[in-house]
C-alpha cells in the first residue's frame, strides 16, 4: 500500500434517508486533514460482487442545488440504486472540485464564466485537469471486506484506478442524468477531454 495513505476507520451508525436506512461509516486521514464516509446497505462484506459508486465531493451540486454540473442528480441515482438493490456501498470521498478544493474551483468557476472550459480552467490555475488520488480507499474497501464491485460511473479512469487498487471491478454501471442548458458544455468537455463515456 501507498505509504502516504493514512486513512483510519473511526465509528458507524445509521443513516435513514428518503430510499432507506443506510449504514454511515466515517473515516479519518490525519495526514491530509480531511474525514471520508462510506454508506453501505445490506452485507456488503459477505464475498459477493458489491453495487457501488465512489463519489467525489461536489458540495455546490450535492448540497446547494447547482446545475453546473450532474452531481447532485448522481448522487441521488446511486443512493437510490442501491437502496432498490437492498445492497451496495457509496463511498464519498471529500475531493472537492476534482481534487483541487472549493475555493479553487470557484476560481475554476469564474474563468469559465468567462470561457474556458472545466480542463481549460484548470489549467490556467496551474492544475492538472484531474487532482484525485484514489489510493486513500485502499484502507476502506479493506476495512469493508468489499473486493469485487459493479461500479456506477462513466469514467473509465476511476474503474482503472480501483483495478489498481486490487478492486475486481465486474462490470461499469452507466450513470447518466439529464443534462441541462447550464451543464451542457461541462458533460461535453467531460466525454471530450476527460475519457468520460456518455450515450447521446
Ligand atoms: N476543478 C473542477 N472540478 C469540478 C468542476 N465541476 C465539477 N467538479 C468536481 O468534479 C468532481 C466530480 O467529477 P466528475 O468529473 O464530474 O465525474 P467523475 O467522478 O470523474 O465521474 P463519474 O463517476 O462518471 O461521476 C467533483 O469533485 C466536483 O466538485 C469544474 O468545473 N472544475
Ligand atoms: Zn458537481
Amino acid at each position: 500500500m501507498d505509504q502516504r495513505v493514512t486513512v483510519r476507520y473511526v465509528e458507524s451508525s445509521r443513516l435513514p434517508t428518503d430510499w432507506g436506512v443506510f449504514t454511515m461509516h466515517g473515516f479519518e486521514d490525519p495526514a491530509a486533514s480531511k474525514e471520508h464516509l462510506v454508506l453501505t446497505m445490506g452485507d456488503v462484506g459477505d464475498g459477493a460482487p458489491v453495487l457501488a459508486r465512489v463519489h467525489s465531493e461536489c458540495l455546490t451540486g450535492d448540497a446547494l442545488f447547482s446545475l453546473r454540473c450532474d452531481c447532485g442528480n448522481q448522487l441521488e441515482a446511486a443512493l437510490k440504486a442501491i437502496a432498490e438493490t437492498g445492497r451496495g456501498a457509496l463511498f464519498y470521498l471529500r475531493q472537492e472540485g476534482r481534487g483541487i478544493g472549493l475555493l479553487n474551483k470557484i476560481r475554476a468557476y469564474r474563468l469559465q464564466d468567462e470561457g474556458a472550459d472545466t480542463v481549460e480552467a484548470n489549467e490556467q490555475l496551474g492544475f492538472g485537469p484531474d487532482m484525485r488520488d484514489y489510493t486513500i480507499l485502499g484502507p476502506m474497501f479493506a476495512h469493508l471486506a468489499i473486493t469485487s464491485i459493479n461500479l456506477m460511473t462513466n469514467n473509465p479512469r476511476k474503474v482503472m484506478a480501483l483495478e489498481e487498487l486490487g478492486i475486481e471491478v465486474l462490470h461499469r454501471v452507466p450513470l447518466q442524468t439529464d443534462s441541462n442548458p447550464h451543464n451542457e458544455k461541462y458533460l461535453r468537455t467531460k466525454g471530450a477531454k476527460l475519457g468520460h463515456m456518455f450515450d447521446e
